[in-house]
């Protein structure tokens, strides 16, 4: 097991050590993995003595899905296997290097659109990395504003008026949530100097609502000719696909101080150039146009990525990275520090698993100890180097002042390097250049995060997870699909991967490329047995049979190795109840939805693009969503193929306890009973929607009708199939 530090606390400023269960884990994949071998004789037996060619058919299906399961399930064992555990010491931080000698930290937050993405908020995301405990002459805070909007220029300028007050009242009160969004709606003691602080947040608050309700930025909001100046740029033809580059040096930490005569950090409002006739790469180009504009200004060596909707929750955060940063060598073959996302908005037993606790903690840890973290987006760390090249060699770019390792001399407000900003944010400038194949992020597919971390790792660069007991950064619960794209590319894990890395780690990133597939066992296993269970045909081995305990061991030893992973990250059993749940629902309405628009796009039907998610939700779904009630509401495709499989599993079952009550033998039919009885289990939020519930959130009787109908059909097709062979 490689890694830095030792294993012991005294002094270290970093720590690291294998999880507790390794050897659990060991043993029991060794024995799961043999269940499995065993399973797969198990089939090939039944597909050789077939009889008719429905049971065939069915057999093949069952193989099919079973693969599909192995196959995932390979690709866990390393993660499983070699989970680390890190911690960091930052207390320890001052005894290896003094805080005038921290490097440079520039912080990128992107933002795409005013009204999905309340600039409000992303105020709040700024403030509260700007107060960061740091010292402000080494940090920068660089904003991209995908949407071009002159509402989000104006919270921004609004923005640094505050953080004049907000910053030393931070500071000075040793305050931990420098989010004024989240430190105002925290139980917070009240204190004179409290209440003025909230009452200029509230009229800054208000101005900027009232900005982005009217739409438009009035005269007597605009304070001087400098302010009047930026907005120049928003003339009639402006559009959010078609403007200029807009480059706002908002705050220079050299000039501009706060209420106490300290300095402030830079921050800089970026919207680059954007042009009909030119590919923008959504959030991964506005990132590297991010990367450049920094590069010309500060060009600091670390770099932390933000989404708008992720803030900070722990001032000493970089401290925390400095703890590995701070060790040059470390710098050097580390491409990034990823934090885990939290979300504090889900609720107590988090119905719709928004924490996805394995994808943003159990599995990057898991990866920690293959070849790092896998990257998620936001929250991360960067060492700026590792987007120009692998660790042995540096890539150039266009100018020597984009390179990673330029000393800035300008300073950021100079003509030139205004003139510059202005170029390289230029919707044209990387027009037959390596951005977006071999520097920066890379293009190519609509989930950047994890295309860009796995290229960086096949280019020999490893990484780390940060997962400190209080959390780094919080924000709101995301939705993703659109990751087939990598898994059938030509830098599929499964080639180019398994040539570029280790082997656990091509088979680990493969389980993310791979992932809308579960759609395929889990509407096969949703669907077959039930249908075959209301014609009472037996498709699994009788109780009697030894083969009938593998079935058993298979499915009850994941679900026990799932639970255990859970709990082990601090998860409650109730929670992980409804993780399962979800990871069942997605398999049948986002998965299954996102398999099939990939196939549409492969074949050219339909095209695919990056829809930046809502962060604004109305307050009565918040309410039902606080008291643990699923949100069904609007009429959706999704919902469909979810109600028909939950109306099969209960008729199913039903029909099943019906034949048993009335002395039916159920030897062949058990582990249908049991695979139904699961399936209503999970279903009952389902049930309720459509019987009981007459909110807004209710499953629209459309969708029930069609759902019914096709629920039907489907018996009929399986009951005419079944019986005429
Ligand atoms: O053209 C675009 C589109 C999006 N964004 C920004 O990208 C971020 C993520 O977009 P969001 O709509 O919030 O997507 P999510 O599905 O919530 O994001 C998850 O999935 C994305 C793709 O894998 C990652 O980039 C994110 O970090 C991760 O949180 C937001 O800050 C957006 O403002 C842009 O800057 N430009
Ligand atoms: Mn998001």
């Amino acid at each position: 097991m490689e890694g830095p530090g030792g294993f012991t606390t005294d002094g270290a400023i970093h720590t690291l050590k294998p999880s507790a269960l390794r050897t659990f884990y060991l043993v029991f994949s060794a024995v799961y993995g043999s269940a499995i071998v065993a399973l797969f004789y198990f089939h090939a037996k039944a597909l050789l003595s077939f009889t008719t060619l429905v049971s065939f058919s069915i057999n093949m299906a069952l193989l099919l899905s079973d693969i599909f399961l192995a196959f995932m399930w390979s690709t866990s064992v390393g993660l499983r296997v070699f989970t680390v555990l890190r911690k960091e010491f930052p207390e320890n931080l001052e005894k290896v290097m003094k805080r005038s000698d921290y490097p440079a930290l520039d912080i990128f937050i992107c933002t795409a659109d005013p009204y999905k993405e309340p600039p409000m908020s992303v105020v709040s995301t700024a403030l509260s990395v700007m107060a960061y405990d740091y010292p402000t002459e080494k940090l920068s805070v660089f904003v991209s504003d995908d949407g071009g909007s002159n509402l989000t220029l104006f919270a921004f300028m609004e923005a640094a008026k505050f953080a004049r007050y907000w910053l030393p009242f931070c500071r000075d009160n040793n305050i931990l949530e420098r989010s004024p969004n989240a430190y105002f709606e925290s139980n917070y003691p009240s204190s004179p100097e409290t209440q003025k602080i909230k009452t200029m947040y509230e009229n800054m608050k208000e101005r900027i609502q009232h900005v982005v309700e009217t739409g438009k930025v009035a005269d007597e909001y605009v304070n001087n000719d400098n302010e009047r100046e930026a907005f120049i740029k928003w003339t009639d033809q402006f559009s959010r696909q078609n403007h200029p580059a807009v480059i706002q040096v908002l705050l220079d930490n050299t000039a501009d101080s706060d209420m106490v005569g300290q300095f402030m950090p830079n921050l800089v409002y970026v919207s680059r150039e954007k042009s009909k006739s030119w590919h923008h790469h959504f959030k991964a180009g506005a990132l590297n146009a991010l990367l450049r504009v920094s590069a010309l200004m500060t060009n600091a060596p670390i770099i932390l990525v933000l989404d708008c909707d992720m803030y900070s929750n722990d001032p000493r955060t970089p401290l925390r990275v400095l703890c590995y940063y701070s060790d040059p060598k470390i710098l050097s073959q580390y491409a990034f520090i990823q934090f885990p996302q939290r979300f504090p908005g889900v609720n107590k037993s988090d119905i719709y698993a928004g924490e996805f606790k394995r994808l943003f903690e159990i599995n990057p840890m898991g990866y920690d100890g293959l070849m790092g973290s896998n990257h998620f987006g936001t929250g991360c760390f960067f060492s700026r180097r590792a987007f120009f090249g692998d660790p042995s060699s540096i890539l150039s770019p266009e100018f020597r002042e984009l390179r990673p390792d330029n000393a800035v001399n300008k300073h950021l407000r100079s003509i030139e390097t205004m003139t510059l900003a202005h170029e390289v944010a230029g919707c044209d400038f990387e027009n037959k250049t390596k951005w977006g194949s071999e520097i920066g992020y890379r293009y190519g597919s609509l989930v950047e995060d994890y295309y860009t971390g796995y290229r960086l790792h096949c280019e020999g660069w490893r990484s780390m997870f940060c997962n400190p007991e209080r959390s780094a950064f919080l924000g709101e619960a995301p939705f993703t699909v659109g990751l087939l794209e990598v898994g059938f590319s030509k830098y599929s894990p499964l080639t180019f991967g398994f040539r570029h890395l280790t082997p656990c780690m091509a088979l680990a990133y493969a389980e993310y490329a791979f992932w809308p597939l579960w759609s395929i066992p889990i509407a096969i296993y949703a669907f077959l047995p039930q249908l075959a269970l209301l014609n009472n045909v037996p498709i699994f081995p009788k109780v009697s049979e030894p083969w009938f305990l593998m079935y058993v061991f298979l499915f009850l030893g994941s679900y026990a190795q799932d639970l255990i992973d859970f709990v082990s990250v601090g998860g409650t059993c109730r929670k992980w109840m409804n993780d399962q749940r979800m990871w069942l629902v997605k398999g049948l309405t986002s998965s299954l939805l996102g398999s099939i628009e990939y196939l549409l796009k492969v074949l050219g039907i339909s095209a695919s693009g990056f829809n930046v998610t809502s962060k604004v939700i109305e307050q009565e779904q918040s309410k039902r969503y606080e008291q643990g009630i699923f949100e069904f509401g609007t009429h959706s495709a999704m919902f469909v193929s979810l109600t028909m499989a939950a109306l099969i599993n209960l008729a199913s079952f039903t029909w099943g306890m019906l034949q048993f009550s009335v002395g039916s033998s159920m030897e062949g039919l058990l582990i249908q009973m049991l695979l139904a009885g699961y399936g209503t289990l999970n279903s009952w939020p389902i049930y309720e929607a459509i019987i009981f519930r007459n909110d807004k959130g209710k499953l629209p009787t459309i969708t029930t009708t069609i759902a019914t109908l096709l629920a039907c059909a489907l018996y009929v097709a399986a009951s005419f199939t079944l019986k005429h062979n």
